[in-house]
This record gives C-alpha cells, structure tokens and sequence, in this order.
C-alpha cells in the first residue's frame, strides 16, 4: 500500500500528535503500520495500540504474524478495557483485597445479575443503569428499542425501586470481584484519585510503554481520558486518531467527555480528507450527514463507481427482506456483498429476514432451548453464535446446585475444578450432544436434559428447576422463520470500523420527541445523526437507504437538497 504524505506524517510523527480523519480515510491502517515500524523505539519498553474496534486490533494482529514478536511482552494490542482490567484496575484490585478480580465485558454474560422487583413487571439489566460508588439511575436509552417505552413509563417509585436494588447487586458482585468493563471504570476513578496510587501506577505504565497509540479517541469515555492523561502525564508518547463525528458511544458515560482537553495537549497533524473507502454518491451522502462543515474526497479505487444512492421507502419493516434483495439485484450488485444495518439488533434483524434471536420468555427451559438451536444454526452470524454460547453458560451457572449457585465465577470454577476454557467447553459439549429443541415438544426436551448426569455431576448444575412453557409448546416467535435470506446483518455499532461493497441502512420510523433524521433535517448535532453518518460511511460501492415512510420524504429532500445522486429503488 502506498501511503500518502499526510499518512506517512501520522505514521513518522517523533512527538504526541492528534489526526483527525474522514470515514475511510486509513486511520486504521496508518497506527497499525506505525505500531509495526514504531518509529520511537526502546530497547526495553513496548508500545501499545488500543482500539474501540476490533477491526484496528485484528488487523494488527493480521500483521503481526510475520513478527510475532510484535504482540508479546512488554507490547499490547487490545481494547482500552483490557488495558484498564490488565495494567490498572486487576493488579490495584489483587493489592487491596486479594482477590483477582473476574473482568466480563457486560453485566449480560454475568449469571443471576438480574435486577428484579416483586410487584414490577420489568426486569432489568444491570447494563441499563449508571452506577457510582452510591448511586444507581436507571438510563432508559440504553434499554433495547423494544423495551423502552415501558422503561420511560415506569412510575417514580418503581423507577426508585429497580435503582436501589440495581445499587445493592451491583455491590455484591464488586465486593467478590465479579467486574464489568462499567464496574473496573468506577474502581478505577476511585484508584486514580488517591494521589500516591497514582503516581505508582504512572510510573509502572512509564516503565513498561514507550508509546501508546489511540484509535478512534472519540469514543474515550471520562475514565478513559484519564488513563491517556496519566500516560501522558509520566511521559509515554500519545498517538491519537480519530473522528469526532463518529462519537456514537455517549450514552455510556454520564457527564460529557471533554475529550478536546486532553487533545489539546498533544501536537495537532494533518486532518486525513481523502476517502479510501467510498464512491462519490457515497462520500456526498456521508458529507450530508455530518454535521460539521468538513467535506472528504473520494480517493480510492471506488471513486470511478457512478452508483447513486438508492433511496427505498417502507411501511413494515417485515416486507424489507423482498425490497432488498430486489434493490441489490436492480443494481447489479450481489446479495452476497450487502450488509443490512440498524441502530437496532432486532430491526436489522428483521429486515435481513434473520430468525428471532430473542423472545421474551424469563422460562429458562426456552432461553436453552433457543441458545441451543443458534448454535447450531448455520445462518447465524458469528456474534449471535458467541452470544447464545454465553446464554448456554449463563444458564447453566443460573440452575447450579445451592451450594455453587450463588458463587463468583472463580470461585464456582475452583470448586468444580475447571479452568473458564474447559468450563466452556463442558457448556458446548451439552449443545453438541442436545437433538434440535424446536422438532420435539418442551417436555421431552426438558426429558433429554435430565438424562446429561455427567455434565450435571462436572458442572453441579441440576435440570429440576426447568418447566415446559404453557400448553406444552414453544413460543411462536421461535419457530416460525421467515422464507427468504437471512441477509448478512449488523447493528452499526458493531460495525464500526469496517466495510462492506454494498449496505443498506435501515432507518426507522421517526419519534415523537426527537431522532437521528429529525438532527440531520434540522440541522444539529446529535448522537442518533452521527449513527446515521457511521452507518453510511460503512458503504464502498453501493447505499441503500430504507427509510420508514413516516421519515422517508424528509430523507429525501435533504439528500437531493444537499445535491446527493439519489435514484428511487
Ligand atoms: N494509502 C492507501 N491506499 C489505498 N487504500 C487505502 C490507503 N489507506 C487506506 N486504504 C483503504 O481504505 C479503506 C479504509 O481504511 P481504514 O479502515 O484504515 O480507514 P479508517 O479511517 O480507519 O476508516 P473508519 O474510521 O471509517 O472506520 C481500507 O479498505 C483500506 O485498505
């Protein structure tokens, strides 16, 4: 790849620097070169390259096949999470309470971490809350779309209930070292505010890192710019990229990130405006949706492809799998090549014509019996797999025994004398041996899994407590997959950082009090437009935008207004 001057300038620069970029502008692709010809060495210190994406940290490790050496001691290459669990928050934690702490990545893949309330007809997740040291608050934008009126009907001392019980789960688990990339956080703004903590811990990151390089610094939450601020602070270089219009994480933290405070310590480089990625219709659409006055040029091999964008307007987001799929093939492209997105999992799903992942049901005979069949569904993506794997483990640590029920991960393993790969695996092999749940009724499932005494005696867990549904039947919702595709498909979220050569971006119907085609039309900034914007900004060659039909004329005048080569599916 030949890197152009204001590339080369980010991937050479000799002091802490900060690029701003345009989707598709390389940024990726530019810190992994310099992490691999690390222009500031150290005979004994290493750098690290933290990510938001995965697609910056395995791309890097891509490339670091060839020199292994690359991704061992004393370099890193990960998340800014791993880096907070494994060089601030784990070792702190193992100090002062001699635990070693357990990091899951959300309180979803933490069993019985539920927050239920006699009397309250809605069970939340800890993940749905912002918990400090003494306070929880239920924030109902981070509740799934579907769940989220009810969310914003609770009354107030319902709302106050779920909080104060959010509070006391979410300190039990801490306090036996059960923690979630949200719980290191607050661990850690507590470590960092000790002053003599602190300057121990600088001075170990000092020791260890010569440099650090950032990708998508947008994203930093509070604590996360603390950490660069310490980094800084005692002397590692910073490399940071970024673009600040693809901030689509806010609803994670609960003050604003003053991100540009850290910033404006580091020397400022070259803004990155040539578009790698995208066509021209494409770069025109993703320059209508930014809400600054920046505008990116198509530089890369797309920018010969005269594709306008496809505009399609729907009523039921069921329908969108037929219009899809005709779109794509309208335009020559191949289904194959189209990623379906939403801000949603499940409108994304649906209107891929994917299978339902979820139901409803809190009946734990149902959770496994879908987990089961998603693992084995070939169709599936590869996040729904992992994600079903962690429902299977989660479940069975949920029917566990009474004497290992309520025990933190580590102790649950050391009881049972497995490390959390042969737990795993023990879980898996339970699906492997399970006959397809939907082709028998409940009762005889529930039958097949009495008979798993091995797995029961290894992982002391016990089939007792399951029951059959109602009627003895599953939920419809289950078993009645649609007739066409699955479509590839993604929430935007997960695929930041990526592309795809064809994408349609599923826009939903608009909302009373606000969302992200209302931001665009009028003109503001908002974090619902800039999810918008990463969505299009996904796309190579071919955009499909399906808009709800109560947006879809307000989509379109915008677009056409902002000179965007438009033609109608
Ligand atoms: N100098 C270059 N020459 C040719 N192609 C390039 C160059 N730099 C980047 N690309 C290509 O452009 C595409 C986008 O690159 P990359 O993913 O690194 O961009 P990015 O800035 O990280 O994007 P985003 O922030 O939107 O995720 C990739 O296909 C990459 O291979």
């Amino acid at each position: 790849m030949k890197f152009t001057d204001a590339q080369m300038a980010l991937i050479r620069a000799e002091i802490g620097t900060y690029v701003e970029a345009c989707p598709g502008a390389g940024k990726t692709q530019s810190i992994v070169q310099r992490f691999v010809d690390r222009p500031l060495t150290h005979p004994r210190k290493g750098v690290g390259l933290i990510s938001f994406t995965n697609a910056a940290i395995d791309e890097a490790r891509a490339r670091c096949i060839s020199e292994p050496a690359l991704k061992e001691v004393p370099n890193f290459i990960g998340t800014i999470d791993g880096f907070i669990n494994r060089f601030l928050v784990g070792p702190t934690y193992l100090a002062r309470r001699r635990i070693s702490p357990s990091f899951y990545e959300s309180w979803s893949a933490v069993p019985n971490s539920h927050v239920k309330v006699n009397g309250i007809q809605f069970k939340a997740s800890l993940d749905w809350f912002i918990i400090r040291s003494n306070s929880a608050r239920l924030i109902p934008e981070r509740v799934p779309i579907e769940l989220r009126k009810v969310a914003f009907n609770l009354k107030k001392n319902q709302r106050l209930g779920l909080e104060g019980e959010a509070l006391r789960i979410w300190k039990l688990f801490v306090r036996r070292g059960t923690l979630t990339a949200s719980a290191a956080r607050v661990a850690l703004q507590s470590y960092l505010a000790d002053s003599e903590r602190r300057e121990q811990l600088g001075m170990l990151l000092a020791d260890r890192f010569v440099e650090v390089i950032v990708d998508e610094v947008q994203d930093c939450s509070e604590e996360d710019i603390l950490v660069l601020d310490l980094l800084h602070e005692f002397g590692v270089n910073i490399i940071a990229v970024g673009d600040p219009d693809q901030s689509i994480y806010a609803f994670r933290s609960d003050a604003p990130v003053n991100t540009n405070n850290f910033l404006r310590k580091l020397s400022v480089g070259e803004r990155l405006n040539g578009n790698f990625r995208s066509s021209p219709a494409i770069c025109a659409a993703v320059n209508s949706l930014r809400a600054g006055s920046e505008r990116d040029e198509p530089i890369g091999r797309c920018v010969e492809v005269n594709e306008p964008v496809v505009l399609l307007s729907y009523r039921r987001r069921q329908c969108l799998p037929k219009l899809l799929v005709r779109a794509t093939r309208n335009r020559n492209f191949a289904e194959d090549d189209l990623m379906v997105i939403a801000h949603s999992s499940e409108h994304a799903r649906v209107a891929a014509g994917a299978p339902s992942t979820r139901s409803d049901s809190t009946n734990k005979l149902v959770i496994m019996a879908r987990a089961h069949h998603v693992i084995g569904d070939p169709r599936r993506n590869g996040l729904e797999r992992v994600a079903a794997i962690r429902t299977l483990e989660r479940t069975i640590r949920e029917l566990g025994v009474a004497d290992v029920v309520n025990l933190n991960q580590s102790d649950y393993l050391e009881v049972c004398g497995l490390s959390e790969g042969t737990f795993r695996e023990a879980c898996l092999r339970i699906a492997a041996a399970l006959p397809r749940p939907f082709d028998m009724k409940p009762s005889n499932f529930r039958a097949k899994l009495q008979t798993f005494k091995a797995s029961q005696g290894q992982l002391r867990w016990t089939s007792q407590p399951l029951r059959s549904p109602r009627g003895d039947t599953w939920p419809d919702s289950l078993t009645d997959d649609q007739d066409i595709g699955p479509l590839t498909h993604s929430t935007i979220h997960a695929l930041k950082g990526r592309q795809s050569p064809a994408v349609a971006l599923i826009i939903p119907e608009g909302r009373a009090e606000g969302d992200g085609v209302r931001q665009w039309c009028d003109g503001i900034k908002g974090e619902e437009r800039r999810v918008l914007y990463v969505g299009a900004s996904r796309a190579e060659s071919l955009l499909i935008i399906a808009a709800h039909e109560s947006v879809f004329e307000f989509v379109e005048a915008q677009l056409n207004g902002d000179g965007v080569p438009t033609v109608l599916a």
